[in-house]
């Protein structure tokens, strides 16, 4: 076991600073605690065992409206540093769960069912996100804000709202998740070129939904001449921007992904941990407020962001793109500006 975990932690990137297919690394281990709040649910059982086995995990608090302590005892029998507890609402349960986190992981809420978009979570999460928000602004306000509970392209300007209202607002720590993004894209154009998933990097910018979804296909160093244009490369982008649908259908109503979403976040909070405990070079993509397409009305957008201590310390503009790239982000302009807006205003009205 051991040195299949040590195994794990050594896998390097290829290219430097791009850790999104690294699972787990560790530098100088400083003192962290993570509070996962949906602990309970799909995504939020696999992300806690595997924040359980990140070495840089000291404390992990496990949040969930059903089930948190069960699935903590459950969790907290594994022979890994990390001293987990649950919490239920019960007696100030969020308000403890959140107490002294440096990290916070939001996977709370309903996931789809075939036929539905992001969209039509809205109506549900919105309010869970806002509410779980609220009380980490008022006992955590300088913890790292890890959004996952769809629609990112919405839920995250709503945990800004929800920060700017409190006046604890830093948009250097929220972050919207989109590592499933990037860990398909190296997983399917991997696949194509025949080359190592680990080897294949492609940034994916934009946001977290069907046409926001863009990948960078052109980016991917030597696989990127795999796929360059025609029927192949379509089929892959589409792949790519839909791959959420092909789990949702697969799954037949249970849900939508989740383990390899609980990997993927698992790998980003592993990437923070080592930005905040003084690691230099740590480059995730990432859907944060940004100046990148603030013109077009995308005030929060996705895109490589270099991590440190403070959380988001540089937004990298998306570099050099093709015909086909520029097309696919003209498309997920508007979509995106649509969706940031439909956040901020369903806040204003609804504080
Ligand atoms: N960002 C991404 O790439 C990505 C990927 C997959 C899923 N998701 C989203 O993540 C969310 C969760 O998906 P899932 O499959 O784990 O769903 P799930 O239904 O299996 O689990 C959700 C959990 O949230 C809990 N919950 C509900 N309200 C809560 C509240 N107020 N406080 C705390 N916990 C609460 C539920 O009890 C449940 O345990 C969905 O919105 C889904 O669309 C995002
Ligand atoms: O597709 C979904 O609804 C869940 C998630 O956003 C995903 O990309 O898998």
């Amino acid at each position: 076991m051991f040195a299949a975990r040590s195994a794990l932690r050594s896998a390097a990137p290829l290219r430097q600073g791009f850790a999104s297919s690294r699972l787990f690394s560790s530098s100088s281990i400083v003192n962290k605690n993570v509070a996962v709040l949906g602990a309970s649910g799909g995504i939020g059982q696999p992300l806690s065992l595997l924040l359980k086995n990140d070495p840089l995990v000291t404390e992990l608090r496990l949040f969930d409206v059903r089930l948190a302590p069960g699935v903590a005892a459950d969790v907290s029998h594994v022979n890994t540093p990390a001293i987990t507890t649950g919490f239920s609402p019960e007696n100030d349960g969020l308000k403890k769960a959140l107490t002294g986190a440096d990290i916070i992981v939001i996977p709370a809420g309903v996931p789809r069912k075939p036929g539905m978009t992001r969209d039509d979570l809205f109506n549900t999460n919105a309010s869970i996100v806002r509410d779980l928000a609220k009380t980490a602004a008022e006992v955590a306000p300088k913890a790292h804000m890890l959004i996952i509970s769809n629609p990112v392209n919405s839920t995250v300007p709503i945990v800004a709202e929800v920060y700017k209202k409190a006046g604890v607002y830093d948009a250097k720590r929220l972050y919207g998740v989109t590592t499933l993004d990037v860990t398909r894209a190296s997983t399917f154009l991997s696949g194509i070129a025949g080359l190592k998933p680990s080897e294949v990097i492609v940034p994916v910018v934009g946001g977290h939904s069907g046409v926001t979804i863009v990948p960078l296909l052109s980016q991917a160093g030597s696989a990127s001449s795999s796929v360059s244009a025609g029927e192949q490369y379509e089929k892959l982008v589409h792949r790519i921007q839909f791959g959420g649908d092909e789990v949702v259908k697969a799954k037949d109503g249970a849900g939508s992904a989740t383990l390899s979403m609980a990997y993927a976040a698992a790998v980003f909070t592993n990437s923070l941990l080592r930005a905040v405990n003084g690691e230099s070079g740590v480059k995730e993509c990432a859907y944060v407020e940004s100046p990148l397409y603030k013109d077009q009305g995308a005030t929060f957008f996705a895109s490589p962001v270099s991590l440190g201590k403070n959380g988001v310390e540089d937004i990298h503009p998306i570099g050099n793109i093709t015909g086909e790239e520029q097309k696919l982000l003209e498309a997920a302009l508007p979509e995106l500006k649509k969706n940031i807006e439909k956040g901020v205003s369903w806040v204003a009205e609804n504080p």
